[in-house]
């Protein structure tokens, strides 16, 4: 039962920072350890949840509607879009019936509810209350910024995102459902029908799109780290890599009965040697998220969950992965939003200035693949420099299942991945948190204290 909100809640983390974790948490590198080692929960209490920050700030379009509503965000003191406005400024006009819809701000049902913990399937999820301490801390931690879940098919993205986003009362957005949404088919049938490339564009376009929003848990599609142009946008944000050995993917997806659904997957010989050689392919780049968490087959849901909880906390302490970078980040978004500002409003996303001389990156890539998906669309090189051999021949997770293996050996693919340090030149660049993300939380508490808003960090 929730109690009402005691001191001891808020200061919880730091006690447990100061006394609890040394044990718990300190030099514990495999999964295993992991549990065996993890602090006492407790039945806690716990603050009412704040309200959500206002999220997807952005000027508006000026298009022919939204022309009428406001040309200036500040006058109007409103300068939220929907999720389909910021989705047109990235190049993505036809949203249909889409599930990103469900993620404006003012038509969240999210939006100032509790948690109800409820597991993937619906269930109710009575021990998440336990650790919610954790998700609390994570969530003051991380500052709104988005987290990316990313992995093998079947890691637990889409499950263990609806949950960890309840937990920390985000947004739940699922990559692939976006797309097929979308295009109106399911991904296997684009990629029979119309390819690879395509999916793999869409990716990026809504990748993109959703640099507009903060406080959202992002389920993303197993080949997301693939690509370098998704770099830039995932690392915007905390990237957590659902690490679940083969054996239990295939497992797991047997016992569900989705292999059956899976039509790539099931033709497969040897389902476990195939998502081996897929996985063997793709560790060396879900090696660069920022968290690693090492998954059991035979884990629930929950259990999974506050694996993940442990393993972001224990990198944050450990590593702070991206607080430099964060803040950076304010700092370019105070700079683009004040030019913004300056000149009213902006119509087109090509009036975004160009930073430090050059386009912005990752501006320059949504512009090259809005391009590219007019034209012929060359071949596209993959991250070693290699051109992409694969091309429309491969079927994604099924491509690769079929030939058991044959094709996905990529000796040196590790290697020639670029480090995350040429990832984090790049410039993590535009779009993440806008307003209420730069000035961070020392800024709101500095801008209550003396009316104004204040540098953040
Ligand atoms: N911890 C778990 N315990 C048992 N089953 C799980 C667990 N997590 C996920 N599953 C089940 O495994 C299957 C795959 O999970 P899920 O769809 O969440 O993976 P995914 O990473 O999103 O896959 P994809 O990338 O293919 O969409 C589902 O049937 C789901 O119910
Ligand atoms: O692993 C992959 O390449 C894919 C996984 C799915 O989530 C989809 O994104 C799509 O089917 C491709």
């Amino acid at each position: 039962m929730m109690e009402s909100f005691s001191r001891l809640d808020l200061l919880y983390p730091w006690i447990r920072k100061r006394w609890g974790r040394c044990v718990a948490l300190a030099g514990s590198t495999s999964a295993r350890e992991d549990e065996a080692s993890s602090p006492p929960l407790r039945s806690t209490t716990y603050p009412p949840w704040p309200e959500p920050r206002v999220e997807g700030r952005f000027v508006r379009p000026q298009t022919q509607s939204l022309a009428a509503s406001s040309s200036s965000p500040e006058e109007e003191g409103n300068n939220e879009n929907t999720a389909e406005e910021n989705a047109a400024i990235w190049g993505l006009t036809d949203l249909g019936n889409s599930n990103f819809g469900k993620f404006g701000s003012e038509r969240d049902p999210h939006r100032n509810i509790r948690p109800q913990f409820l597991d993937g399937r619906g269930a109710p999820w009575k021990e998440g209350a336990d650790f919610l301490p954790e998700l609390m801390e994570i969530k003051m931690r991380i500052q709104g910024v988005n987290v990316y879940l990313v992995g093998m098919p079947g890691s637990g993205k889409t499950t263990l995102g609806r949950m960890l986003a309840e937990g920390l009362q985000y947004r739940w957005m699922d990559l692939d459902q976006f797309i097929e949404q979308k295009l109106g088919k399911a991904a296997t049938k684009v990629f029979e029908e119309d390819g690879e490339e395509v999916w793999r564009k869409q990716e990026t376009l809504g990748m993109g799109a959703l640099q507009t929003y903060v406080q959202t848990v992002v389920s993303t599609g197993g080949g997301i780290m693939q690509r370098k142009e998704n770099l830039p946008f995932l690392h915007s944000g905390l990237i957590v890599w659902l690490d679940l050995p083969p054996e239990g993917i295939v497992a797991r997806m047997q016992s569900s009965g989705e292999i059956e659904k899976r039509p790539l997957l099931k033709a497969a010989l040897d389902p476990v040697q195939a998502v081996r050689s897929l996985y063997e392919e793709r560790k060396g780049n879900y090696a660069l998220a920022d968290v690693r968490v090492v998954l059991r087959g035979e884990d629930d849901a929950v259990k999974c969950l506050k694996r993940v909880a442990h393993r972001i906390i224990e990198e944050l302490d450990l590593r702070p992965p991206k607080a430099k970078m964060w803040e950076e980040k304010r700092n370019k978004m105070k700079n683009l939003w004040e030019t913004m500002k300056a000149k009213g409003s902006m119509t087109d996303i090509n009036e975004v200035p160009a930073e430090e001389g050059g386009e912005n990156p990752t501006i320059g890539a949504i512009k090259a693949l809005n391009q590219d998906s007019k034209g012929e669309g060359e071949k596209k090189k993959d991250w070693g420099g290699k051109a992409d051999k694969r091309g429309q021949k491969k079927k994604g997770f099924g491509g690769a299942v079929r030939k058991g293996g044959e094709e996905s050996s990529q000796e040196g693919r590790q290697e020639s991945a670029p480090a995350t340090a040429a990832v984090g030149s790049q410039g993590v660049g535009f779009g993440l948190g806008l307003e209420e993300y730069m000035r961070g939380e020392e800024g709101r508490r500095k801008e209550g204290e003396d009316g104004e808003v204040a540098e953040a960090a």
